[in-house]
């Protein structure tokens, strides 16, 4: 039975909006709508369970739940005329909590901007004020947008990542619980692995003890990238939080580009990273705030049940 088809009326409901970016899924909802949630991370954990999740139409459950609030609507009243301002907070299938989210955040600006109508949304994440710009397509009813997400500078720095209290040197191509990774935070830390092929590793084997490796007080997502030419590459990312293999992580894609550029694989800014849920627009400046480019599409709506015991 269908997550939303056992609701009923005296169940407490909370909308939300399914969206995906080249298949990272969210749940998103109005944080306004959630005050009833004491628990917002066993929500998360029970509509977001692949196999007794929410039921879309080809997959249940989701990446992750986004807890948004508009703070400003970008209204002539607002702070920049156009520009909307909202809280992103994302809440992972585990419970934890994400510091930034690169497809999370299309997905979140394709929401504000549905709310709002502004083309511009600064998202405020714990990892900081993150711009997204939104292109809508020629048909303004569909429901898909693209939108370009301003995601900082990335960094290779020990502090930032972060990297165990004894490392003083960034971890660039050091060998890892058996994987040789270069490490860069992107919002979140990636351990960003360059192999031959993509899909010829066992990523569920090899992930999850550098996932956890003691060198990441904080653990890691752990991205595969190969090079396919002319700034073009693969990537496939087992995401922390998620514990699992995810149709595309936005981060890690960034990630990719800054360890190529880093690794001297490209001296292109403008990069193109496949993931297997889609292709995603990277570019990493050397003097400027990486970006990140891609579709939103929102995908149904439906009612979450607030599950017993967690009113
Ligand atoms: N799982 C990540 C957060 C979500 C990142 C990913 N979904 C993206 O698009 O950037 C972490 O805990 O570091």
């Amino acid at each position: 039975m269908s997550d939303a088809a056992d609701t009923d009326a005296d169940v407490h409901t909370v909308p939300a909006v399914k969206y995906h970016g080249t298949g990272n899924d969210f749940l998103v909802v109005d944080a306004a709508d959630a005050a009833g949630v004491p628990d917002r991370g066993a929500f998360a954990v029970h509509h977001c369970d692949r196999e007794t999740g929410v039921e879309g139409d080809d997959r249940t459950g989701a990446d992750g739940v986004l807890f948004m609030d508009i703070t400003d609507d970008g209204g002539d009243g607002g702070k920049e005329e156009g520009v909307a301002r909202a809280t992103m907070t994302l809440v992972q299938p585990d419970a934890s909590i994400a510091e930034m989210c690169g497809n999370g955040a299309r997905c979140a600006a394709a929401w504000v901007r549905e709310r709002t109508g502004a083309n511009v949304v600064d998202l405020d994440t714990p990892a900081g004020v993150r711009r997204a710009t939104v292109t809508a397509g020629d048909d303004d009813a569909s429901d898909e947008v693209t939108v370009e997400v301003e995601m900082g500078r990335p960094s290779f720095a020990p502090a930032d990542v972060p990297l165990a209290a004894d490392r003083e040197e960034p971890l660039i191509e050091t060998v890892v619980e058996g994987l040789t990774v270069s490490v860069v935070d992107t919002g979140v830390p990636h351990a960003v692995a360059f192999v031959d092929d993509v899909d010829a590793v066992d990523l569920d084997a090899v992930a999850p003890p550098v996932r956890h490796a003691a060198v990441f007080p904080e653990g890691a997502n752990v991205t595969l990238a190969a090079d396919t030419g002319d700034g073009t590459f693969d990537q496939r990312t087992f995401e922390r939080g998620v514990e699992g293999e995810t149709l595309a992580c936005g981060t890690g894609a960034v990630a990719v580009g800054a360890v190529a550029r880093r690794l001297g694989s490209t001296d292109r800014e403008a990069l193109a990273v496949s993931p297997p849920g889609g292709t995603l627009q990277i570019t990493v400046p050397d003097d400027g705030p990486a970006t990140l480019t891609g579709p939103a599409a929102r995908e149904f709506t439906v009612d979450l049940p607030v599950p017993e015991g967690e009113r």
